[in-house]
């Protein structure tokens, strides 16, 4: 549904983005967009949706009015009320919609309904954009940190809602989220920029195979355990974390009975996207060095 085959963005002297292989929007594809500040994520979207010039090659059978975005900032009038505005957006009457109903007793955002938009909170306006969009079942939708600014709870209910909202629905999705257990719920596919570059674009389990193995068993990182596992590939991890990669099932059986026997606490995972985008970071900087 787009293919991206070249793009490069620039902002004076300063290259935001410079992608030069070629990326692949599926229908129906979840793709969770990833990177440290500034590694050109909100650029990115951005460009896909002709917001900011760029220079290359975007392929899409879509328009405009195949998208939606809930970008980190949204703006609406503020001489009529929030209700008018849902309305209008989108095409129906709140009486006559249940999907619209339904969100806004889920989302707790019929007291907003008669407010004008510049009186809503900043969670307030969050909601507002999350339910227009989430509505609009476009072809290709954007999330930019969707959940950055609330607080924990609610961040919980709203990731929830969006699993279980889009699996039972059609549709391209991008996620830019610095929240790596939103990644893991919502998305089947990672875009991982760094400094305006791709370091790795794929199905999250190929990419998880391809730089952490077959799975891997985290364990505190204290002395005693980096000796105690000295024999086995130490992936890159968090801080306080020793990650042990596993190459199959029985490397994965032997570490574990290690730690059973050993009476040592450990988790194993398979879709850690923390630890594999850490990797193939690492991968990267060795690459380049
Ligand atoms: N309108 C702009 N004018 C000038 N520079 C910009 C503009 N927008 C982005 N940049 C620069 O482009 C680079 C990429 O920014 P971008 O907002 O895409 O990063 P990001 O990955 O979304 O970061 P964050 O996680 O902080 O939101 C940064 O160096 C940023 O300063």
């Amino acid at each position: 549904m787009l293919t991206i085959k070249k793009l490069s963005v620039t902002f004076g002297q300063n290259v935001a983005l410079e992608i030069d292989q070629e990326i692949r929007f599926e229908e129906n594809d979840r793709i969770g967009i990833i990177g440290s500040n500034g590694a050109g994520k909100s650029t990115l979207i951005n460009s896909l949706l002709g917001i900011v010039p760029y220079k290359g090659d975007i392929q899409t059978n879509l328009t405009p009015r195949d998208m939606a975005v809930h970008l980190q900032e949204n703006s609406y009038s503020n001489n009529v009320s929030v209700k008018l505005i849902m309305e209008t957006i989108l095409g129906t009457k709140l009486k006559a919609n249940k999907e619209l109903q339904e969100l806004i007793a889920y989302f707790d955002f019929d007291k907003c309904l008669a407010k004008r938009f510049n009186k809503l909170s900043g969670g307030q306006k969050q909601r507002l954009t999350l339910i227009l969009v989430m509505l609009q079942k476009a072809d290709l939708t954007f999330f930019d940190e969707v959940s950055s600014g609330l607080d924990f709870e609610t961040r919980q209910i709203l990731m929830t809602k969006l699993t279980n909202w889009y699996s039972q629905r059609s549709g391209t999705l991008c996620v830019v989220s610095h929240y790596y257990d939103e990644l893991e719920k919502l998305t089947n596919k990672l875009l991982l920029l760094d400094k305006g570059r791709v370091v790795a674009f794929g199905r999250l389990e190929e990419l998880f195979s391809q730089y952490c193995g077959y799975s891997v068993i985290t364990v505190e990182d204290t002395p005693v355990t980096k000796t105690f596992f000295g024999e086995y590939r130490q992936l890159k991890a968090p801080s306080q974390v020793l990650a042990l990669a596993c190459h199959n099932q029985e490397d994965e059986r032997k570490i574990v009975n290690l730690c059973i026997q050993s009476n040592i606490n450990y988790k194993r995972r398979n879709n850690d996207i923390e630890i594999m985008t850490l990797n193939a970071k690492g991968s990267e900087e060795v690459s380049h060095g």
